[in-house]
């Protein structure tokens, strides 16, 4: 079963219970650690999964002023993990500063400088929210194309967008820019609060380098099952 290009988010509120899931899905080789479980329990869960040979996606989503931005990368990149998140929307000082931040963190701990990667705008969004609650006035596909080209015109890795999005952006950032996909649901599989979703061969068919799943398979009542067939189904 190939997982590569499958990142599994820990999306617990414990240690125990994110252990469990690392130990039940073994094939997994890219961990996501969130929000929830880095508030709840810290960074021991990222000792435990490079004792494990595991790539790390730290998704902490910073958004913040530069100066704080950059600290928390400075930080975050002292940690060698592979993805660090920020939002677009923190604007283009802050990711200038989060980029150097990264870059002079990782070498002041000697670890590889990780990618940091930018969101574009939250899978859970629908036009009609961009449009009405957030006001603003570019048409969604264009306004996620326009926070990704900021991003890369600042230097970051890459970008997380929806599915739905990545061909465009593919093929406007090209084939360097590293494009990272929430959102993703196989046809059996419940939406719950993703919005602009895509099943997991049409989002790799439409550029995504890599695929976040997480409810699909980690709250199926048997998640090597579910992992299993989404693996068939993309391969
Ligand atoms: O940065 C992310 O990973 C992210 C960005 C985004 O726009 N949408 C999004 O769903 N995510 C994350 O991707 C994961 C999706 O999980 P499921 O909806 O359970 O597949 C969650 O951990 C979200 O925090």
């Amino acid at each position: 079963m190939n997982t590569d290009k499958i990142i599994v988010p820990l999306d617990v509120s414990s240690l125990e219970d994110a252990i469990a899931l690392i130990d039940q899905l073994p094939q997994v080789s890219f961990w996501k650690v969130g929000l929830e479980l880095f508030v709840s329990s810290g960074p021991e869960i990222l000792t435990q999964l490079k004792q494990r040979q595991k790539l790390i996606f730290l998704d902490l989503k910073f958004h913040d002023i530069p100066n704080t931005v950059a600290g928390a990368c400075r930080s975050a990149a002292k940690y060698g993990v592979d993805l660090i998140t920020i939002h677009a929307t923190a604007g283009k000082v802050a990711l200038k500063a989060a980029q150097n931040a990264i870059i002079e963190g990782a070498n002041a701990a000697n670890q590889p400088i990780p990618n940091l990667i930018a969101i574009t705008l939250l899978t859970s969004l629908n036009y009609r929210e961009l449009a009405f609650d957030l006001n603003i006035t570019l048409k969604l596909p264009e306004y996620a194309l326009k926070m990704a080209l900021l991003a890369q015109d600042c230097g970051l890795a890459g970008a997380v967008c929806s599915p739905q999005e990545v061909e465009q952006l593919r093929q406007t950032c090209g084939d360097d820019f590293l494009l990272v996909c929430p959102g993703v649901r196989p046809s059996w599989a419940e939406k719950g609060d993703q919005q602009r979703s895509f099943t997991p061969s049409q989002a790799l068919k439409a550029g995504a380098d890599y695929l976040v799943i997480g409810r699909p398979i980690t709250a199926s009542e048997d998640p090597r099952a579910a992992l299993q067939r989404i693996c068939q189904e993309i391969s």
